[in-house]
């Protein structure tokens, strides 16, 4: 059994409030039993302030989050995922990276999200990721003492054929990291979510911000926690807070070997007529 602790959160423009506040909720799920521990996207800063991007985003190698969390990784001895932190890249343009850190703190793995949110969901609400970020070109399968896990964050989630590759390469733990709408939360958060570990047999775990973050951005919550089968095993709510949960990792061989999709993969063509 693998306990896991999912952090939902408000981030906010205040860099040093959200390590603090992250922390907390990390030392709490740890508190709880939790060997693995999930905090979402934009774990470190989330505005919509561009000046305020512009002073506190800084190259990987200067992020004080970052630095944070590995000593937290290292004193806790736990696996800690920061869904993400804003990182200022070689081009000048932002990333949006995911770190898996490990007990003494090392960094195990990087992931920069591939698809950025450039969306018009009407009545004047729309997103344009790619103004400022720089999409990420590499899906990344890192290795975990529960197996190859598939790193991804948020708007990731509406591409399966990411976590196919995943599921095929072997990872029966997902990633999702959030910071969703509420809008399209409602409409699609669960049903995304269930769909992929539905798909891949593979457990899914996406720790969400949640709220009113100011200046005019509001988030879905409901960190989720999803089995092989489809079962929401854990939902956040709308509050921060911690999720915590075990997780029988034999329910992924379970789930695959009931429905051996990812077996039944076919190469096809697509005749238009
Ligand atoms: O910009 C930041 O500060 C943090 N990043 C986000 O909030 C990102 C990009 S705007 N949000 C999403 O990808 C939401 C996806 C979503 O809601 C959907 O797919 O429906």
């Amino acid at each position: 059994m693998l306990p896991v602790g999912l952090v939902q959160m408000t981030s906010d423009g205040d860099v040093t409030r959200n390590i603090r506040v992250a922390s907390e909720f990390v030392r709490a799920a740890h508190g709880a039993g939790a060997e693995f521990v999930l905090t979402p996207e934009v774990t470190s800063l989330l505005t919509s302030d561009k000046e305020r991007q512009r002073a506190m985003i800084v190259p990987e190698a200067a992020d004080p989050a970052l630095a944070a969390f590995r000593s937290l990784a290292a004193d806790l001895r736990i696996w800690l995922l920061i869904g993400s932190l804003p990182i200022l890249g070689a081009s000048g343009k932002f990333l949006n990276r995911s770190f898996l850190l490990d007990p003494a703190g090392a960094v195990r793995a990087r992931y920069d999200k591939i698809h950025l949110f450039d969306v018009e969901l009407g009545e004047g609400r729309s997103f344009r990721e790619s103004d400022q970020y720089e999409g990420g070109t590499s899906a990344v399968l890192a290795e975990t003492p529960w197996g190859p896990l598939g790193l991804s964050i948020c708007y990731d989630v509406r591409f399966p054929q990411l976590y196919r590759a995943y599921a095929q390469a072997g990872a029966g733990l997902l990633t999702v990291p959030s910071a969703f709408t509420p809008w399209t939360g409602e409409a699609h958060w669960h049903a995304l979510l269930r769909a992929r570990a539905i798909e891949c047999g593979a457990f899914v775990l996406a720790p969400a911000q949640t709220g009113d973050h100011g200046g005019g951005r509001a988030t879905y919550g409901h960190s989720l926690v999803v089995d092989p089968w489809g079962r929401v095993l854990a939902d956040g709510g709308a509050e921060p807070g911690v999720v915590l949960v075990e997780l029988d990792l034999s329910a992924v061989a379970e789930a695959r070997a009931k429905i051996p999709s990812l077996r039944h993969d076919v190469a096809f063509r697509v005749d238009s007529l």
